[in-house]
């Protein structure tokens, strides 16, 4: 395996995985000359309720059909490091892999709420942030309070892309064209889109302990 110098964290509840993930991270890979993308499909989101959350095993297993030829692996990476909040995450990560530049990928619907994560000012000390436009929310994004902070340290992109060294805090914005897609709309019209994960062949359980055990992710 080549080196993999660069890579975009996003993280999600996959509740389903749908093609807006894909196509986001398609997009940030080349716009940021990623090498990858990890899909860090959370265990449970700690702002999230639990009701009407799939189980994790349906979520991997969702994420990883939608991440199928592309540059794009899938772990549930946060269950085996045992950590919930990102901040965690992302200092266990930086720990385990210290050669790899990271960028933390997310829609703007998350940057609406960033304020409220765990040590949200820690997490864009941690590494660079890219903020992807999503329809309905980049307004309530760039009002809200932790854009007030990090606004200072916005980055152009392609003067972030030429940086030799991916210091933090560091934000760029991305826009593409805009993708309507969301997990709500698909449980909308799919509630049960879980139970198709219910009975999960002997092949696609091989797939989940393989991605659930983090073998996905390389070794450090
Ligand atoms: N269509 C989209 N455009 C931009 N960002 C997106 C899009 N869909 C998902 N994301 C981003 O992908 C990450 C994971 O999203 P998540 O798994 O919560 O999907 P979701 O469609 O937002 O789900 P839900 O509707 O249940 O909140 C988040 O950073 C989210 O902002
Ligand atoms: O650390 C936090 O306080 C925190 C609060 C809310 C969400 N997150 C993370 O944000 C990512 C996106 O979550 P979600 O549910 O919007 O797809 C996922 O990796 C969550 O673990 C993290």
């Amino acid at each position: 395996m080549n080196a993999i110098r660069r890579v975009g964290l996003l993280g999600g509840s996959f509740n389903p995985a749908h093609g807006g993930h894909r196509r986001i991270s398609l997009f940030a890979r080349a716009a940021l000359e990623l090498d990858e993308v990890w899909w860090l499909v959370s265990p449970g989101n700690p702002l999230k309720p639990k009701v009407g959350m799939a189980p994790l095993a349906a979520r991997v297993l969702s994420a990883a059909r939608q991440a199928r030829r592309a540059p794009i692996r899938v772990t549930a990476i946060e269950r085996q490091l045992g950590t919930r909040y990102t901040v965690d995450t992302l200092q266990a990560l930086l720990r385990r892999y210290p050669k790899i530049e990271f960028v933390w990928l997310m829609g703007s619907d998350n940057l609406a709420d960033f304020h409220s994560w765990r040590d949200w000012r820690g997490i864009s000390r941690a590494m660079p942030i890219a903020v992807i436009a999503r329809p309905g929310y980049d307004g309530a994004a760039f009002a809200s309070p932790a854009m007030a902070w990090l606004r200072r340290y916005r980055v152009p992109l392609a003067s972030f892309v030429k940086r030799s060294d991916w210091s933090a805090p560091a934000l760029v914005t991305l826009r593409f064209d805009p993708d309507e897609r969301s997990a709500t709309a698909i449980r909308r019209t799919d509630p049960d889109w879980a139970a198709r994960y219910a009975g999960i062949s002997p092949r696609d359980q091989l797939t989940f302990r393989r991605i659930d055990s983090a073998g996905e992710t390389p070794k450090p």
